[in-house]
């Protein structure tokens, strides 16, 4: 096996982004009034963007005080969020430990690699210039660039056609089980981590291809792979 291209999921695989989420979130509900919210809570709605994300955790509100309804517009609410996002972005991020190397290492061995996410492109774009992973990316795909986000196979399949890959070279890894799916449905390896944000339960569930303990034994794999399944040029 030869491996053409990795594809990466962004919060909660590439980086840490519950804190900012979290604070956008807030600062949002504090305008209209509502009391601050857990990032446990609100680290429990992430995996669909941040529009969708407000209005789950909307929803969840209203379930337990009805009454909240006349203070919470959806719209204008989605509204503010967009603005104190835009705010917070890549502010609190935080990449897990060896992104940058993991990415470059990938790229320096031929392969080529991408962010699927979906988050925001616009979001998603601010978040990786300031972890500092958008020149170490080919390609970048936020959640709003296609009609269908993960866990469609289009954007993955999009991916492969921008960069050139095939879904059997090809692995997408991710956190959620959105990502799983996403992989297995356009045909890729479904490779997971462990630390992110799955609603709360073990990413194991989703039954992935493989789990990794660190960003690094990512690269690690690949190039081990890449070396094995390797074929000497051919002679002039
Ligand atoms: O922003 C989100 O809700 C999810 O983003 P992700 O697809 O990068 O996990
Ligand atoms: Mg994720």
């Amino acid at each position: 096996m030869r491996y053409s291209v990795i594809s990466f999921d962004l919060d909660g695989t590439l980086v840490d982004t519950a804190a900012e989420i979290t604070e956008a979130v807030n600062r949002t509900l504090a305008e209209f009034g509502v009391p601050r919210q857990d990032e446990a809570l609100i680290t429990g709605f992430i995996g669909h963007g941040a529009r969708h994300l407000m209005l789950r955790l909307l929803a969840h509100l209203l379930l337990q005080e009805p009454a909240l309804a006349d203070r919470l517009p959806p719209d204008a609410v989605l509204q503010r969020l967009d603005r104190h996002y835009q705010a917070t972005a890549g502010r609190l991020a935080q990449p897990y430990a060896g992104a940058r190397d993991t990415l470059q290492a990938l790229r320096g061995a031929g392969v080529r690699v991408a962010c699927l996410t979906n988050k925001e492109h616009r979001f998603a774009t601010l978040v990786l210039r300031a972890c500092r992973l958008d020149d170490c990316l080919d390609y970048v795909v936020g959640g709003d660039l296609l009609p269908q986000k993960k866990p469609d196979p289009a954007g993955l399949r999009h991916v492969l056609g921008v960069l050139g890959g095939q879904a059997h070279r090809a692995a997408h890894v991710g956190d959620a089980a959105t990502d799983v799916e996403t992989a297995r449905a356009a045909g890729a390896q479904a490779w997971a981590v462990p630390w992110g944000y799955n609603g709360g339960e073990s990413i194991l569930l989703a039954r992935p291809h493989r789990l990794f303990d660190s960003l690094p034994d990512i690269a690690e794999h690949v190039l081990a792979a890449n070396r094995a399944g390797g074929f000497a040029p051919a002679m002039a």
